[in-house]
Order: structure tokens, then sequence, then C-alpha cells
């Protein structure tokens, strides 16, 4: 069987600094498949490369067999990859609903000029285009907030916002970086069950977490990177048990 996504033998140098090195590992679909390691690690890099933000210094990734080497973040994204960011994307004096809908633009490029410039046909999709973008908010359980400005969410409303907006390109696989950090207690049980949600939708989650609890939890298989090698890769208790993987814990 073919992974969704495959990864072999990636580098990433930024000058002197091995951010990646060497890195394999493959998801197949339908897994919630994470990415731990401390800080500095190199799982944004790892995201950012497989994502097309940035081109790998050496390595292959393929996305249903198909490498990506030639392909930008939109094409992926037509291709069915999707991600959030650490650094949330949403914009602040918008709606709620509008995000999610420029989401989808944005995402896929391609429509872009038609949405600034409300073209004829864009006007006839709007009603539609507005209908699935509420649904989707409902989904993620921000459905109370369809019109309401961004700015005026609380944070764990807007990580939940930013999810509907990678959605919306409806996607095979969404890569969430970091969705639980500055979580509280509530609003992380409630991204764990949007998570699983998604996962049982058939959507293929790759996760970078801090959150331990979150990610044992969740995840069908784990791995781990220090200093931008990968330490271990597993299923959780497999990982959790792995004396390399506890000293690099402690050590931190
Ligand atoms: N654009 C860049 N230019 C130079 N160095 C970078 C760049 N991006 C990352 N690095 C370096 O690469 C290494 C890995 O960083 P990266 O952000 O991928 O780690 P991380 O595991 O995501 O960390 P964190 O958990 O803190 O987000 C670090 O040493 C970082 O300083």
């Amino acid at each position: 069987m073919t992974a969704l996504v495959e990864v072999k033998g990636l580098d990433k140098a930024f000058g002197g600094v091995h951010a990646v090195e060497g890195v394999s590992f493959a998801v197949e679909a339908g897994q919630v498949y994470s990415v731990i390691g401390p800080n500095g690690a190199g799982k944004t890099t790892l995201f950012n490369m497989i994502t097309g933000l940035y081109t790998p210094t050496k390595g292959e990734i393929l996305l249903n067999g198909e490498s990506t080497a030639k392909l930008e973040p939109n094409q992926l994204a037509e291709r069915g990859m999707c991600r959030t960011f650490q650094q949330m994307q949403i914009c602040m004096n918008m709606t709620a609903i509008e995000n999610v809908m420029l989401g989808r633009h944005l995402q896929l490029r391609s429509s872009l000029f038609t949405t600034l410039f409300r073209l004829p046909s864009l006007r006839r999709n709007e009603t539609d285009a507005r209908k699935r973008a509420a649904d989707l908010m409902e989904y993620v359980g921000c459905g109370e907030y369809l019109d309401t400005e961004a700015s005026a969410m609380s944070y764990g409303a807007l990580k939940r916002l930013e999810i509907a907006r990678a959605l919306a390109a409806e996607p095979k696989v969404i890569l969430l970086d970091e969705p639980a950090a500055g979580l509280n207690a509530t609003e992380t049980s409630a991204l764990e069950a949007l998570i699983r949600k998604i996962a049982d939708q058939g959507i293929t989650v790759m996760l970078v977490e801090h959150d331990m609890k979150l990610v044992m939890g969740i995840s069908d298989r784990l791995l781990v990177l220090n200093y931008g090698r990968v330490l271990a890769e597993g299923a959780p208790e497999e990982v959790r048990q792995n004396p390399d993987v506890i000293a690099a814990y402690l050590g931190g």
C-alpha cells in the first residue's frame, strides 16, 4: 500500500545549523501521526518542508506517491494537503466566517482574484460558500461566532477557527502545528475531541505538539526528533518506554 505521506532521507541546513538530518518516515491514510521532541528539535522545519514552504537541502517527500519537490503550497493544497500555523493566520478585522471562506481561496489560491474582486461567478457561488463555511464552523464548535469579528473571539475559539479555515480546502491530510499551545484544559479536551472527529471522518492528521497527554492519547504513531534526527518512531506505548526518549526528555 502506498503511504499518503512519505519522507525519505530529509535534510535541512540553515548555514551551519542542521535543523533536520536524515529523517525518514511514512504516514498511512487515516492515521493520527504526531511529531514530538524538545524545543529546537526541527519539528516546524520538518512541517515547513512537507508543506512546501522550505526546500529540503537533501531528500524527498512523496504525497500519494508523487514527489512534492516542484510543488508550491497551493498546489499541495489542491492535492489535498493543508495546514495550520503556530502563529495563527487569522485576519482579526474580518468576521469568523469570512476567515473560513477566504481560507479556502488562500490555500488553493486559484480563485483569490475572483474572491477579492467579487466577480459574478463568485457572487453566484457565495451563498453556497457561506453555507459550507457555516457548516464547518459548526463542525469545529464555532457555530455561535459566524458573524463575530475575529478580534472578539477567545484564543481557544480562534485556534478551532484556524482548523476550520484549513478544512475549508477539503484536505486529505491536515497538518496542525502546536494546536494546543496556549489552551487551557477545557479547550484542550475540546481540541482533542475535534482531532478525533476529523480523523474518524477519514482525514489524516499530522500533529506537532508539546502536550504529551494529548499526543499520547490521540496518536496512532509518533516520530520523536532530537537535534534534527529521529530518536524513535512507533506506537505511543513503544515510544513512551524507549530509553533514548526518556533520557532526552529527562535531560531536557
Ligand atoms: N529560518 C531559519 N533560519 C535559521 N535557523 C533556523 C530557521 N528555522 C529554524 N532554524 C533552526 O533550526 C532548528 C530547528 O528549529 P525548529 O523551529 O524546526 O524546531 P522545533 O522543534 O519546531 O522547535 P519548537 O518546539 O521550539 O517550535 C533550531 O536550531 C532553529 O534555530
